[in-house]
């Protein structure tokens, strides 16, 4: 598969090797050691539980499909806003190359802002599920088409020790049953085709009845206005993962309540 996503999931391997070299993953166990209780357990999947539709506000810099979204990059003051204006939760992108993102990003927000931080980086190795634990993230990506089941199954019951949430993504319906399969409590469908960039609400709204009521059910990216909102509400999401329509608003606030229908 000479495809974009599997260009990325090499590239994130090479780099997590030569970090296991640097920061022996005995390191990360220490720290995460000296942090324990520090952090509620499984905050992410119970902020996404609560009634009505929970957002999920995507802190990204660029991204391989758009490329620099944000020349200035104020990221704290990014996640700032979203708490203020109600996000459930804050996702922020930590891959350099294609992403722009950094572990700094991440545990600077997770530091300073009290929602549950998901990291959103291709998880490839149980390496970085530490990583993620030992700077504070709150869940981490598990993308589908990136893991084969083993080894999804693995890293979801590493998570699940760590009392990290898991987001689960899928793009097909094969992938939805893997991730059933592997019994993912949080289960996010892309409507973004990751081979051609491509987006499509549909996705998504297709793929909703094939998750049982009791698993969280996220739809990620290409969501830009409040008619795409209430397809998704109407349509029984429990929760939606949006960047780069409120990166590019200057008042988040107003964004999301533009979004909710709140405005006009
Ligand atoms: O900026 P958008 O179109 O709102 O999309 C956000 C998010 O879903 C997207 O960044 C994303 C979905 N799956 C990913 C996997 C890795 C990195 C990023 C992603």
């Amino acid at each position: 598969m000479g495809t974009i996503l599997s260009e990325i999931a090499a590239k994130t391997k090479e780099r997590i090797e030569h970090r296991k070299r640097e920061v022996p993953v005995l390191l990360l166990k220490e720290r995460i050691a000296e942090r324990a209780g520090e952090k509620e357990p499984f905050l992410f999947e119970k902020n996404l539980k609560q009634p009505g539709l929970s957002f999920i506000c995507e802190v990204k810099k660029a991204s391989p499909s758009k490329g620099v979204i944000l020349e200035t990059f104020p990221y704290l003051d990014i996640a700032r806003e979203y708490e203020k204006a109600g996000a459930s939760a804050i996702s922020c992108l930590t891959e350099p190359f294609y992403f722009q993102g950094s572990d700094v990003f991440l545990e600077e927000i997770a530091g300073k802002v009290k929602l549950p931080v998901l990291r959103k980086d291709f998880t490839v190795d149980p390496y970085m599920i530490y990583e993620a634990k030992a700077m504070r993230a709150d869940a981490v990506l598990l993308i589908c088409a990136i893991l084969r089941e083993e080894e999804l199954m693995e890293y979801l019951e590493l998570a699940e020790q760590l009392g990290l949430s898991a987001l689960v993504e899928a793009h097909s319906e094969e992938e939805v049953e893997m991730a059933k399969q592997c019994r993912a409590r949080v289960i996010g469908v892309n409507n973004r085709d990751l081979h051609t960039f491509q987006v499509d609400l549909e996705t998504s709204i297709r793929m909703r009845d094939l998750v049982p009521p009791e698993t969280v059910y996220v739809s990620e990216s290409g969501i830009r206005n409040p008619e795409d909102v209430r397809l998704l509400r109407e349509n029984g999401t429990d929760a939606i993962l949006i960047g780069e329509t409120l990166m590019r608003a200057t008042d988040k606030r107003k964004a999301l309540d533009v979004l909710r229908g709140k405005h006009r």
